[in-house]
């Protein structure tokens, strides 16, 4: 694309740094909070979700460019303020919409990132201005725009000689109503083949709706998206805006704790381990336990399907046990776990494991001889 002077992709991807934040690097920087902010009390509480569930960046919006003009239209200066104040408390930088220049010029000094919001990403006033400021920029996709025009918008706040953007895929316009919007999931492969910029994704605004939120987040993480911009609210059922798509502090937390899973998958890595208080530590235990059930199901599973090949009496194979239990034991030493741990829990997974063949051997043998139950019912 000609016109991506600076924000085409030439060599090198930019990791975008806020205050020991990277944005664009190995890490899936996860940002959460309200759709607006109503209340100091409010903000703490979210503030101490996102910070459990290690998220880094609280969000919240408090000039609110809604589609209806009888709709709540934000606190302003004083919800900043509660922001602020909240995010600080939590050891987290924080995030808010400017919908015009006055508003960029009330907040510029005050948060660590501005967002230029859908219906602005071809203000280029705001755009313009925006570029001139210190504060990175999460500037998100427009309802309607095409990735090119995104770009070029982009390239509006480099050119005016700020480097910190951010990209944001939060949906587009579809014939689709069953969602707010539609998530253009491969936006992010599209944007990132043509931009070094940075991309996130907002389930939220896609989605219009929760329980969509944590597999859209996950496919978003797997496309090759660098965070998450997530709507949560300590009570969404009373929220002045977006509560329908606003996740609980228990489905925002969950989801985290899954994130670092998926984030492996495609060598990238969610810190969910900021909390290290005794519950925190407890539920990540339980990650882990849950992991090792769910491996030792799907281990007993393929050891069932082998008995097909052998005879009933020689289910029992020393020599592959001891073989198994020697290469596990290296890689246990390796990982700086006892070795002796595995030698004394392998020997009981064999033997669940014979069991299991003996058993499925017994009935396929029934199975392949009908007689036997005639014989056995007589
Ligand atoms: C699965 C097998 O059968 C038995 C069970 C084993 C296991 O659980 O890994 C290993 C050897 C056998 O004693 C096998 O032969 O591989």
């Amino acid at each position: 694309m000609k016109d991506l002077k600076l924000a085409g992709l030439d060599s090198e991807r930019s990791i975008i740094e806020v205050d020991g934040v990277s944005i664009g690097g190995k890490e899936i920087i996860l940002m959460g909070g309200p759709c607006a902010v109503e209340s100091s009390i409010q903000m703490q509480e979210s503030a101490a979700v996102v910070k459990k569930a290690g998220g880094k960046i609280l969000r919240g919006g408090v000039f609110k460019p809604r589609t209806s003009p009888y709709s709540f239209q934000g606190l302003g200066m004083e919800g900043v303020n509660y922001m602020v104040q909240a995010a600080k408390e939590y050891g987290l930088l924080c995030v808010t919409e400017v919908v015009d220049t006055r508003s960029l010029e009330l907040v510029v000094d005050k948060v660590d990132l501005l967002q230029i919001g859908a219906r602005n990403m071809q203000n280029f006033e705001l755009l313009k201005l925006a570029g001139k400021t210190n504060k990175p920029i999460i500037l998100k996709r427009g309802l309607s725009a095409t990735i090119e025009e995104w770009l070029l918008a982009a390239e509006y706040i480099l050119s005016a000689g700020n480097p910190r953007v951010i990209l944001c895929e939060r949906g587009i316009r579809t014939y689709e109503p069953s969602t707010r919007n539609t998530l253009d999931v491969s936006a992010v492969g599209v944007a990132k083949e043509l931009s070094h910029l940075p991309v996130i994704i907002d389930p939220s605004h896609a989605a219009g709706r929760r329980d969509l939120i944590s597999s859209l987040s996950k496919a978003a993480i797997a496309a090759g998206a660098d965070g998450l911009l997530i709507e949560m609210h300590p009570n969404p059922d009373e929220a002045v805006s977006d509560g329908p798509q606003s996740l609980t502090p228990e489905q925002f937390i969950n989801l985290a704790q899954e994130l670092g899973m998926v984030a492996q998958s495609v060598q990238r890595f969610f810190d969910f381990g900021t909390d290290d208080s005794l519950e925190a530590l407890r539920s990540k235990i339980d990650l882990v336990d849950r992991s090792i059930v769910e491996g030792l199901a799907e281990r007993m599973q393929i050891v069932r399907k082998l008995s097909d090949q052998k005879r009933l009496d020689r289910v029992k194979d020393a020599n592959r046990e001891k073989e198994i239990i020697q290469r596990l034991m290296s890689l246990a030493e390796e990982l700086d776990l006892p070795a002796e741990l595995v030698k004394k829990i392998y020997p009981i997974i064999f033997e669940y494991g014979i069991q299991t063949q003996i058993k499925s051997k017994i009935e396929q043998d029934k199975r392949l001889d009908p007689s036997c139950y005639y014989f056995g019912s007589k």
